[in-house]
């Protein structure tokens, strides 16, 4: 739906209801109003975009995504340009470099403050591993401490969990790693299409059954989008991390897509600590296993695909899509 401006004071007036009391909610629409919703913002998140249908890949919002996010950033750079930016928008991993060479360009790119939203593979991973097989209960460990670090990006083999690295430890068999790998890295798939029987599904549906979560997750959307009420959570979540960061709490550390030097990519998903400038540490990868190790030169050794590079040069008639392919070329 796109919203009239009924529908958003609409939304307006029931958001009002949030605590704290003292918490303003406000409508905008159009972009005759974006100066008015962005100016003096210390925190901008962009969830506005289009969600891929069955069959798309994230990629495929490319070329109509990324024009959204440079009239967003253009908007940034000239209302709030010491603005900490959460980018939902798929796909992340070329939508954050597209709003850098904008930021660059307007000669206010601070890469601490540009930040992809990657909270949601990390929140699934989280769920996974808790309930898979139960193990949270059998060790007695609290779900809410279970942290799974989820790095790379937000696509495919991208999205890479560092299973060895889960807090607290715990061990998984190869075929333990092997479903919960694809389960994080397919799970804004799985929600965006329509459920099939194939043999991949009725072994995922069945592990969930183990689980007592029976089919929970599948056909969540069928056709009709993509993850909304657990992306709204894990917007929040990282927001929030974000916020008390920019508040001076010590600690607060989320994965995050950034601008990087962790790999030979200059933008890659780490754990980062956040604080008044937004990014202020990137951890390195930390002691991967030989699994991990292979996993990620196969994440690294992406590439995208040749009809993928046919449309962005469509796309670089106009200017700034042409330096995102200069990004891109470096990057993949
Ligand atoms: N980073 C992540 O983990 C996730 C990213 N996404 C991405 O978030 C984006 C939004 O997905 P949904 O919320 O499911 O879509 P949706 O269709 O439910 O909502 C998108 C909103 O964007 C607005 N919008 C569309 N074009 C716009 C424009 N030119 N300017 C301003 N607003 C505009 C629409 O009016 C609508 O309200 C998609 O690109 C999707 O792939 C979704 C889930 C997870
Ligand atoms: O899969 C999608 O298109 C939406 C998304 O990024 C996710 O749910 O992780």
């Amino acid at each position: 739906m796109q919203p009239n401006s009924d529908a958003i004071q609409r939304l307006a007036r029931i958001s009002a209801h949030l605590d704290p009391p003292n918490l303003q909610v406000r409508g905008f629409l159009g972009q005759q109003q974006l100066e008015d919703a962005l100016t003096g913002m210390d925190l901008v998140i962009i969830p506005a975009g289009v969600p891929r249908k069955p069959g798309m890949t994230r990629d495929d919002l490319f070329n109509i995504n990324a024009g959204i996010v440079k009239t967003l950033s253009e908007g940034i750079t000239k209302c709030c340009p010491k603005a900490i930016v959460n980018l939902i928008r798929n796909p992340v991993n070329s939508t954050v470099p597209i709003a850098a060479e904008i930021l660059k360009k307007a000669g206010c790119y601070d890469p601490r403050q540009l930040l992809g939203v990657t909270m949601l593979d990390v929140v699934r991973a989280n769920t996974f591993v808790v309930f898979n097989y139960l193990k949270a209960e059998v060790l007695g460990l609290d779900p809410r401490e279970v942290d799974v670090p989820v790095v790379g990006g937000h696509a495919g083999v991208t999205i890479f969990p560092l299973l060895s690295q889960v807090k607290p430890p715990c061990s998984f068999t190869t075929e333990e790693v092997n479903y919960l790998t694809s389960r994080i890295q397919n799970g804004g798939t799985e929600v965006v299409e329509v459920k099939k029987k194939s043999k991949k599904c009725s072994r995922i549906v069945c592990m969930s059954k183990l689980c007592g979560i029976a089919d929970l997750c599948f056909k969540a959307k069928a056709g009709a989008g993509s993850a909304t009420l657990s992306m709204a959570y894990a917007a929040i979540k990282f927001a929030d991390s974000c916020l008390r960061g920019l508040r001076g709490a010590a600690s607060i550390v989320q994965c995050a897509f950034v601008p990087s030097q962790v790999t030979e990519l200059p933008f890659f998903a780490s754990k980062v600590r956040l604080g008044r400038n937004g990014v202020e540490e990137i951890y390195p990868l930390g002691p991967l296993n030989e699994n991990e190790r292979s996993r990620l030169i196969a994440a690294l050794n992406f590439r995208i695909e040749p009809d993928l590079l046919d449309q962005f040069s469509a796309a670089a008639k106009l200017r700034f899509l042409i330096q995102i392919l200069l990004v891109l070329s470096r990057e993949l």
